[in-house]
């Protein structure tokens, strides 16, 4: 995808934020990785600015050390921090942050999201981890995002007493790891307080059968072709 499709692309994918629940006036932010054979660096979120006045045009595009490149927009509070994540993981191709409710929760409580349900296991491979706590507008975000994610199954980080980052090869999917980590989030919390009330208790899943719905879900589930189901 070039420079101006990506700009389209990242104003769409903006607007589902509010649209799925996941941000409150102006929190969150995405990001996407522009090809080198175009201009490079990224296009991300102008900071502060209400969803429905974002624009194609208003997305900000700055190099990999965080440089504004062409705006006169100041770029979003994280942009160091997407910067860190682009630089280090060269498989990433886009960045969602939000403070979505449920999953937040989890993160102001310092707790990884326990794997008690096949949908998480599916997408995340796992708990959903819990990272340290850092604070916003420097690389500090960014680089507990890649110590923790690196090597690990899950596309989503929680952050403590923070919120969500999520990654994947394209800003699309690493949107659908935000809505999902929020799903799962909002389910496995309920699921512990139905436990409290009742004198149950939840299983978390066996490790053999997430590896085994891990990998259904990654080789064998949907379509093969990528025009599809994305
Ligand atoms: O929590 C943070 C900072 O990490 C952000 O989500 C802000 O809430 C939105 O900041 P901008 O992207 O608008 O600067």
């Amino acid at each position: 995808m070039n420079h101006a499709a990506l700009r389209t692309e990242l104003h769409r994918l903006h607007l589902e934020l509010p649209k799925n629940g996941l941000v409150t006036w102006t929190s969150g932010n995405i990001s996407a990785r522009v090809p080198d054979g175009d201009t490079g660096g990224m296009l991300i979120k102008p900071s502060g600015v209400t969803f429905e006045d974002l624009t194609p045009e208003g997305m900000v595009l700055t190099d990999l050390e965080a440089r504004v490149l062409d705006s006169d927009l100041s770029p979003s509070s994280d942009t160091a921090t997407h910067a860190y994540i682009y630089r280090h993981m060269p498989q990433v191709g886009g960045i969602v942050h939000t403070h979505s409710p449920y999953a937040t929760a989890w993160a102001a409580n310092a707790r990884d999201i326990p794997c008690i349900l096949t949908a998480q296991a599916d997408e995340f491979g796992g708990p959903v981890p819990c990272g340290g706590f850092a604070l916003i507008g420097g690389e500090e975000i960014g680089a507990e995002v890649v110590r923790v994610l690196t090597n690990h199954r899950s596309p989503a980080i929680i952050l403590k007493s923070h919120g969500v980052f999520t990654i994947g090869p394209t800003p699309a999917k690493a949107l659908k790891a935000a809505v999902m980590v929020e799903d799962v989030a909002r389910t496995v919390f309920l699921a512990y307080q139905l436990a409290a009330a009742t004198g149950g208790s939840v299983a978390t899943l066996d490790p053999a059968d997430i590896d085994k719905l891990y990998d259904r879900y990654t080789n064998v589930y949907g379509q093969r072709t990528s025009e599809v189901g994305k």
